[in-house]
């Protein structure tokens, strides 16, 4: 696939696309969370490349939402599906749900909806989800102990591309090697020449290591699952709330997670933690037998009489009142104990093994000397060594673990992939719960909605009335102010909407007819200037050069100039809309003088008011078919009309 041909994706996308895995799979099945992996493309904009893949697969030009107010009915509709993602990640999921006039799009997302609507959105499974994000890739690794080593310029640039966390070193002859062997704790050469090289510390000639970067880099496996450690239970949870059957086992996958700590590190080896214990308190450990061993020493000084000969005296003094040679001869023996002492105390304290032992020999020891002092330079390398234990255990065991952890990553992304896509499902669910949904029928012209009630007015849902209205071809929509005539419009654009989305709509049922565009335009705030009015009349001028297939809802479009030439321009509207076939509601106070000015005989339904109780209208919400709604000024009228003795109000009424 030519990534750049997808609307929007240019050579840098395109580029990064290319880097995953499979990513044509996730563009064709709208996968944004695998198209969010892809370097540099966050989720929004995944969510985005995702819908105008799924557009070019279906070959939709993206024109179903033909003017600003359906544009507003789609983004409505999606905020409250969107509402009930819990995760983030459902949110912009959610996003690549659109209406599409393409009849291969609306069938793939209703079998996602049929299945999504059979989902339990469990509170306790909404809970669980809270957790759940998509996995964040291992970054920002530096490994300092361990290097690779090569001989070869261009190889040298691929090990750094390939294995960016480890230091490459350049090394001219085998002598470096050596060198190296000791600043490092691990040499990994990649020149086979090198092969049976003996040199000091662990060096090891693997010249296909390139081809396998991961295992010589076990942190990357290792800080991938300790990072995401929480997404990874989180997602686990929600597998075992909803009874679903995850991708990876999710015993072994949280027994892996028990041995790693949250640096990475290994966990629960004993040999590793005393070695790295003893490197962290080797000096505290030397400088507390130092006065272990002084101790002794202070105390056996005071215990003892000391004899001294004239001339040693002297010699003493002369020297400058050294007592070593003192120390020598008359303390031998303390001061082999408090040397004892003070190896012990390290051996002791530090748990250290017979071959480390052999160097705390060196630290305390030599001339008898008071106080003793420990040797600095025997302290440092028994650091070192033990350092280098520490870390080729650790490394070792880091290796053996990541090795069984890189066979458990797959599955544990695609346990979270599925978790959000879960998330996504019980969002659909839930809407179509809240809204008393249905999946509507594709058939015929026009709509017919049976039992709708929009959850887009400004009343709660519960005191919603439902609304039953059906429509072939143009219908002009008459009713008293605030009868709910716009509302009625919102409802059809929103069902119309959803329909072509895939998705289930608030009716009891709900039949549209497969449309091509949804043109819906909102009254116009007042009467236009000249100019607006000039561009408002093109953009009907447009509407109507090939108005077939589509859908035309159009609220007291009167508004935008005086009556007497609005009934006009509405009629001949009207009439190019009804010779193409196209289905349209108009809603006007005009029916009278549209009808007047139109060359067909165009049907009228009415909102009535079934009357005024306590100078509040009471609606029938449903428009009723074939009637002309009098008006809230007519119904003011008959009520004074019947109130009073007078003829004023009679003579009016009868002008209507
Ligand atoms: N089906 C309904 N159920 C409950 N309340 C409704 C319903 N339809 C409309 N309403 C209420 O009536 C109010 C007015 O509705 P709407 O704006 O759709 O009327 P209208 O006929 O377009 O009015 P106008 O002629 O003044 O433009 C809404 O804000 C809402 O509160």
């Amino acid at each position: 696939m030519e990534f750049t041909a997808i609307p929007g994706v240019g050579e840098k996308t395109a580029a990064s696309l290319a880097e995953l895995d499979d990513a044509e799979a996730a563009l064709r099945s709208g996968d944004v969370a695998a198209i969010a992996r892809a370097p540099s493309i966050t989720e929004g904009r995944a969510a985005a490349i995702a819908r105008a893949a799924v557009r070019r697969e279906h070959d939709d030009d993206g024109g179903f939402l033909a003017t600003d107010r359906a544009d507003e009915i789609y983004d409505q509709a999606l905020s409250l599906l969107q509402a009930r993602a819990v995760t983030d990640y459902g949110a912009k999921r959610l996003q690549t749900f659109f209406p599409s006039s393409a009849a291969s799009r609306i069938e793939e997302v209703r079998g996602f909806a049929a299945a999504a609507t059979e989902r339990d959105p469990d509170p306790d499974l909404l809970d669980a989800l809270a957790g759940v994000e998509p996995l964040e890739p291992a970054e920002g690794i530096r490994v300092r102990e361990r290097c690779l080593a090569t001989n070869d310029a261009e190889r040298y640039a691929e090990a750094k591309a390939a294995l960016p966390e480890l230091p490459v070193e350049v090394i001219d002859e085998r002598r470096e090697l050596g060198e190296l062997g000791r600043s490092y704790s691990t040499v990994y050469v990649l020149d086979a020449e090198f092969a049976g090289i003996d040199v000091d510390g662990d060096v090891r000639v693997v010249p296909d290591a390139l081809e396998r970067p991961a295992e010589f880099v076990p942190e990357r496996t290792l800080t991938f699952f300790a990072d995401n450690r929480e997404r990874l239970l989180a997602a686990a949870a929600v597998h075992e709330t909803a009874g679903t059957k995850p991708s990876g086992d999710l015993d072994s996958l949280r027994a892996a997670l028990d041995r790693v700590d949250e640096d990475g590190g290994i966990v629960g080896d004993e040999e590793l933690e005393r070695l790295s214990v003893a490197v962290d308190d080797l000096d505290a450990a030397v400088s507390t037998a130092e006065s272990v061993g002084n101790d002794h020493l202070r105390d056996a000084i005071g215990e003892q009489d000391v004899t001294i000969e004239g001339t040693d005296f002297l010699s003493l003094v002369e020297q400058g009142a050294r007592v070593d040679s003192l120390l020598s001869r008359e303390l031998a023996d303390d001061y082999d104990e408090a040397v004892r002492l003070a190896r012990e105390h390290v051996v002791d304290s530090l748990d250290l093994d017979s071959g480390e032992a052999e160097f705390v020999e060196r630290v305390f020891g030599g001339e008898p000397s008071f106080p003793l002092e420990h040797n600095e330079e025997a302290v440092s390398r028994l650091s070192t060594e033990l350092a280098a234990d520490r870390d080729r255990r650790a490394n070792r065991l880091e290796t053996e673990l990541a090795a069984e952890l890189r066979d458990l990553r797959e599955p544990a992304e695609s346990m979270v992939e599925e978790a959000l896509e879960l998330d996504v499902e019980l969002a659909v669910a839930r809407f179509a719960d809240d809204f008393d949904c249905t999946m509507p029928t594709f058939a015929g012209e026009g709509f017919e909605i049976e039992g709708g009630r929009s959850p887009l007015l400004d009343v709660d849902f519960d005191e919603v009335d439902p609304v039953d209205y059906g429509v072939e071809g143009v219908t002009l929509l008459s009713g008293v102010n605030s009868g709910g005539k716009t509302s009625t419009l919102d409802l059809v654009g929103l069902i119309v909407v959803l329909a072509h989305m895939g998705l289930p709509v608030p009716a009891e049922r709900a039949r549209v007819s497969r449309v091509s565009e949804l043109h819906y335009y909102a009254k116009s705030q007042g009467t236009l200037d000249a100019g607006a009015f000039e561009s408002t009349l093109r953009e009907f001028g447009d509407l109507v050069a090939g108005a077939s297939g589509r859908l035309v809802l159009v609220d007291e479009l009167e508004s935008i100039t005086e009556p007497g030439a609005s009934a006009k321009i509405i009629a001949g509207i009207l009439e190019e809309l009804d010779e193409q076939g196209a289905s349209a509601v108009f809603v006007s106070h005009l029916a009278d003088g549209i009808r007047e000015a139109a060359s067909f005989e165009v049907a009228v339904d009415g909102i009535e008011a079934v009357g005024l109780v306590d100078g509040e209208l009471r609606v029938d919400r449903s428009p009723k078919k074939n009637h002309l709604a009098r008006s809230t000024p007519e119904l003011i009228v008959e009520k004074l009309a019947g109130e009073s003795d007078g003829g004023f109000y009679r003579d009016l009424l009868e002008k209507f």
